[in-house]
């Protein structure tokens, strides 16, 4: 097996992503490039305005970035420094690196920076009630956080009533893993090979899900358009078949919180029935492409490492064994699982960066004076690979998580990885999501083991997108690794 890689653009610089964002009118400044621009704009004295390449008229940076932008950026901000600017057409944007400085702009000053820009391809997305891409971060914008936060706590701690798993998260995901296996053994029963992306993905049965799914690579008004049909029917299905006493998944439980019109700390939130299809629309799209995602990476990793794939083995047949599936109470006893899914998080960093920010007031960061209303670029794939934070960055090596003993995870390693976003804008999925991987992946690496066809080339370079893929592979193989009984 021959392993390649080299890097591709992703995200929402590159040339392809769809409609480039454009200068709103009257956007408050123009930058200064250098002394080029500087007579645009007034920096208070002792400030200085954040330095970076200079772009040419119109376009600015935009060619530089059209190919790899976060490696581009990684090695700009090397030069320039952690706050540094560039120009995509003639919108300036801010880029920041280093993770001491996103956790003192994302945290720190958390406030500042937790605005959305106004982006020509943001409007699109749920007619532009999207809580997650409208520029609104205000009152309302909390109130709509803060209630969907807890319709996903409802939902990831709320008993399942029809099974033995502990909640409905486990009943979903324990589903959907067994299903996935038995179609993974078909395939290499019929083909002897196969291309296990495809069958990731949720609810199998519907296929207009599955219709929305090949195009998600997508980020145009047609997707959008169609994304939001489908989300909007389901809400729908939802409001029909509601009942209080039967929470089935992740929009029952919002219809549930939306319904609760005395008491509750959402309660005296006025929300629209387009409000709810926006919400769970934010939730289908963050939640959906990204699990799938970090799952595809999980399987070709353990499939170009053998001796790591056996090391996950040994220790979930050592804690759980053969006589019972893994289940998400399992998770804190299996440090070297863990730490291969941070390292799967940090290595791939399929999310090079977050959704763009800006600043919601004119602010100081390390010294650079930043107007109110700039766009902001967090480059998390630079974080993931700093030589000053990390021995060997482009290793994987998920030992770098453990102790000296093995035993535990290093937090102060866990939390230099950035894959989540930090502060007022972190993903509200953050603990569903990583809850879906772990018992997803464990499920799967129980009973299966993967490998690659020898002597074919595997080509892991990320693809363009919204979170970065590996070229298709159809070299995957699978094998039981014991006679399964029909349900563990
Ligand atoms: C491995 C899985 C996931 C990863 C790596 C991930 C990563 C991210 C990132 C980087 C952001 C942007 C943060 C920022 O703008 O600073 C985000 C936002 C968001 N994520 Fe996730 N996510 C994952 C799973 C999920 C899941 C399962 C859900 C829902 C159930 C979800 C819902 C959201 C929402 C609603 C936002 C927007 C938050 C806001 O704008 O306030 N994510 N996520």
């Amino acid at each position: 097996m021959h392993i390649k890689q080299e890097r591709r653009a992703s995200g929402y610089l590159s040339g392809g992503s769809g409609p480039q964002p454009h200068c709103s009118p009257g956007f408050p400044y123009t930058s200064n490039y250098e002394g080029c621009d500087s007579l645009w704009q007034h920096v208070p004295q002792g400030l200085k305005s954040p330095p970076g390449p200079r772009g040419i008229p119109i376009l600015g940076n935009v060619l530089e970035l059209r190919k790899d932008p976060h490696l581009v950026l990684t090695r700009l901000s090397k030069k320039y420094g952690d706050v540094m600017e560039v120009r995509i057409g003639t919108r300036p944007v801010l880029v920041l690196s280093g993770l001491d400085t996103i956790r003192q702009a994302l945290v720190k000053q958390g406030e500042d920076f937790m605005g959305r820009p106004d982006l020509y391809s943001f409007q699109y997305i749920s007619n532009g009630q999207s809580p997650t891409f409208s520029p609104d971060s205000g009152e309302v914008w909390k109130a709509l956080r803060k209630l969907t936060q807890n319709a996903l706590k409802t939902f990831s701690s709320t008993p399942s009533p029809t099974s033995s798993s502990t909640c409905l998260l486990e009943e979903h995901v324990s589903k959907e893993a067994e299903y996935v296996i038995t179609k993974f053994l078909q395939l290499m029963e019929e083909e002897k090979r196969f291309d296990l992306t495809q069958y990731l993905h949720y609810d199998h049965n519907d296929q207009e899900l599955l219709k929305v799914v090949n195009f998600n690579n997508e980020f145009g008004e047609d997707i959008n358009r169609r994304f939001g049909i489908f989300v909007e029917k389901i809400v729908q299905e939802h409001y029909i078949s509601f009942d209080k006493g039967h929470i089935r998944d992740i929009t029952d439980s919002l219809i549930e919180r939306c319904q609760e019109k005395s008491g509750g700390e959402d309660a005296c939130i006025p929300i629209s029935n387009e409000k709810i299809i926006a919400i769970v629309h934010d939730l289908f799209g963050a939640g959906f492409d990204t699990v799938t995602t970090a799952l595809s990476w999980s399987l070709m990793y353990v499939a170009l490492y053998p001796d790591i794939q056996k090391k996950i083995q040994d220790e979930l047949d050592q804690h759980i064994g053969r006589e019972r599936r893994p289940r998400l109470s399992d998770r804190g006893s299996l440090p070297y699982t863990e730490a291969f899914i941070l390292e799967m998080f940090r290595h791939s960093s399929f999310l090079p960066f977050t959704i763009p920010h800006s600043t919601t007031k004119t602010t100081v960061l390390n010294g650079y004076y930043i107007p109110k209303g700039t766009c902001v670029f967090i480059n998390q794939w630079q974080v993931n690979h700093d030589e000053k934070l990390w021995k060997d960055p482009s290793a994987f090596n998920p030992e770098r998580f453990l102790n000296a003993a093995g035993t535990e995870i290093n937090r102060t390693e866990s939390d230099k990885v950035l894959i989540f976003g930090l502060g007022k804008r972190r993903c509200i999925g953050e603990s569903i999501g990583r809850w879906e991987v772990f018992l997803f992946l464990t499920i799967l690496l129980q009973q299966l083991e993967f490998s690659l066809r020898p002597g074919e080339e595997v080509d892991i370079t990320p693809q363009y997108g919204l979170t970065m893929k590996y070229k298709k592979c159809e070299s995957f193989q699978i094998k039981k690794r014991f006679p399964m009984k029909s349900s563990l």
